[in-house]
Parts: C-alpha cells; structure tokens; sequence
C-alpha cells in the first residue's frame, strides 16, 4: 500500500507526479467457479479499498488433464500454478477453494484473508427430487472424493458409488443426461454460481461431515508485499479462519491429504464461557466400514491447540491406519 487511495477505474497521482493507483492482478483459474469466486473477491476488494483489480487466467495441471484427481496427487494441482504465478509476480493475488490447499504452509506466500465461508455442507444433486435415502438399491451415485465415497459407503445404502471429475455444470450435466442417478457436491460450489436450488437434499454433518476447509476461500499474497495487510484489512473474516485453522491442523495432525477420507466441521457456538470453537470429525476406512469419530471444544483464542488435542485422540483410536490401510 502506498497510503493513496482510489476508487475504481481512476488513477491517483501523487505530490512527486508518480502514478500510485495499483491495479491488483488476480489469478484465476478458468472454470465458471473459479472465475465467479475470483470475481466475488476482487469486487469486496474494490468495494473496501477502492483498489482496481485485474482477473488474470492461469491454466493448472488440474484443468487440463482428464486423469482422477486421486492419481494426480489430489487437489492440490490446482493450487500450485496459481502460487507459481504469484511468486513469479504474473499476479498479486490468488483465490483458491480452502479446501483443496495442501496443508504444508507455502515459502514467500502468506494467506492474506480468509473470507467469511459460505455453508460448509454437502448436497446431493438427484434425479426427480430425490435423496439419497430414497434412490433404490444399485442406483449410481457420482463422487470422486475418498470422503465422501466412504461416509456414504458408511451410510449402508446399497447405492452404487461411481468415480467423477470436472466442474459443476459436468458433473450435474450426467444426471440430467440420466448417466448417473445423482451427484454429491459442495453446497457452496452451488451457492456462489448461484444454482443451490437444484439441490435435492442438504446432507447433514451429523451422517456426512464436510472436507476441512469446505466452503471457505483463501486469498493469497506474496508474503513480503504490502498488499497483503490491505487484504488481510479488507477481506479476512477471523472467526471463519479459526474454524478452518481447527479443521487443517486437525488433518495435517492426523497426516492425511486433501484427498483423504476425514471429514471435520468446526463452528463458534455458546459455551459456557462465552462463544466457543465446536469440532466434530470423522476419520474412515476408504470403504466406510472402520471410523473414528470424535467431537471437542476449546476457546476460540487457541484453534491449534483444540486441533492438535482432537487428532491426539482420533490417533490413539487408530485413524492413521483407517485411513491408510495401504502402508
Ligand atoms: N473438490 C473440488 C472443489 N473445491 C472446492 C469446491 C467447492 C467450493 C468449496 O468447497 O468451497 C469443489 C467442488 C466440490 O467439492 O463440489
């Protein structure tokens, strides 16, 4: 920041004639989702700072191949194009979906703001209104995600849990065509592209918890720019960064990937002292058949902490091996 400010679309020139108004260049990825996301953060920044913004398109691994997130090293393909740019200086600013951040924090880039989060939840997108505790023995349902594939392998349905990739309007698009009879997806996904009302059934945390992160956004900078305090002033919502910072530590603790089969939803919620963080999770088997699940609270001073202590104690109920049978 350079102390001037600006409104959108004017230039500010300084005493000394230099030209001060900055034009933040956003990275984005090209999907509808992507964009609307970048789109929704670069207006709040405008709306706040009077910053200019720029959406710059970066095409990711992610987009172009074809191959099952899974196999690609989960989905934080996506991610590393947008912070390759961003330390390169192509762009000033990133937005990513919370949730397919990989744990590990990254070199020269800080998280700038995490916005306030949208709901959290999975819906199911089904065929003539229906939800999951309706469609009948065998009936197709998409998701590539191995937690949701196993919490509703867990819920002991019948139903036929079939792999799929690529964006909403994709993944949607097979049950209209009738390829699959429903679809699991993030509520928020839908929310911000503005269709949740095809949604046929909001799943509810009690029976499918969300990825960790899940329907949150992080803003990234280069951590030795400015730009971030602006950002972090602008856009950042702390209550929603310390529910995410409980549910991302409580993953890295468990030493489980973006793509692995845990669940966690932290909230605020009145305790006895005041508002409280509230965690529950679930770490599985990939086929559902062995969990951990596991609920705690803690003050909302210290999500780390409660983080740390709920995956102290998933582990010593076994999680790490339910989730990684393999090894
Ligand atoms: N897995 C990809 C992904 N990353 C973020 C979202 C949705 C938006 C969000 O959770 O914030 C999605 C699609 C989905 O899970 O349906």
């Amino acid at each position: 920041m350079t102390g001037t400010t600006t409104t959108p679309g004017t230039t500010t020139v300084s005493t000394t004639g230099e030209t001060r108004a900055r034009v933040v260049r956003i990275g984005t990825r090209a999907s509808t989702l992507a964009r609307t996301q970048s789109g929704l953060v670069a207006d709040r920044l405008t709306e706040v700072t009077g910053l200019p913004t720029e959406l710059v398109h970066i095409r990711t691994h992610g987009d172009v191949s074809t191959e099952p997130l899974a196999q690609m090293g989960g989905t934080g393909v996506f991610v590393s194009a947008l912070r390759d740019a961003l330390l390169r200086g192509d762009v000033d600013l990133a937005v990513h979906s919370l949730k397919d951040l990989p744990t590990a924090p990254p070199e020269g880039i800080a998280l700038a703001a995490v916005p306030p989060r949208e709901d959290p939840r999975d819906v199911v997108v089904a065929r003539d209104g229906l939800t999951l505790g309706e469609l009948p023995q065998g009936a197709t349902v998409g998701t590539g995600a191995p937690r949701r594939v196993a919490q509703i392998a867990a819920l002991g349905l019948g139903v036929d849990l079939v792999g799929v990739r690529g964006n909403v309007d994709t993944r949607i698009g097979k049950v209209r065509s009738g390829e699959l009879d429903a679809v699991v997806l993030a509520r928020a996904g839908l929310a911000r592209l503005d269709r949740v009302e095809e949604a046929t059934e909001v799943l509810d945390p009690i029976q499918v918890l969300p990825a960790p992160g899940q329907g949150a956004l992080a803003v990234e900078c280069r951590a030795d720019d400015d730009l971030v305090a602006t950002v972090a002033g602008a856009l950042d919502d702390p209550l929603t960064r310390a529910c995410v910072t409980v549910e991302r530590v409580l993953l890295a603790e468990l030493e489980a990937g973006c793509s692995a089969p845990v669940g966690a939803l932290a909230e605020v919620a009145m305790g006895d002292s005041g508002d409280e963080l509230w965690v529950r999770a679930v770490a599985l088997s990939p086929d559902g058949t062995l969990s951990v699940r596991r609920s705690a609270s803690g003050p909302l001073e210290d999500p780390e902490g409660l983080g740390r202590s709920l995956a102290a104690e998933m582990l010593a109920e076994g999680a790490a091996d339910l989730i990684a049978p393999e090894t």
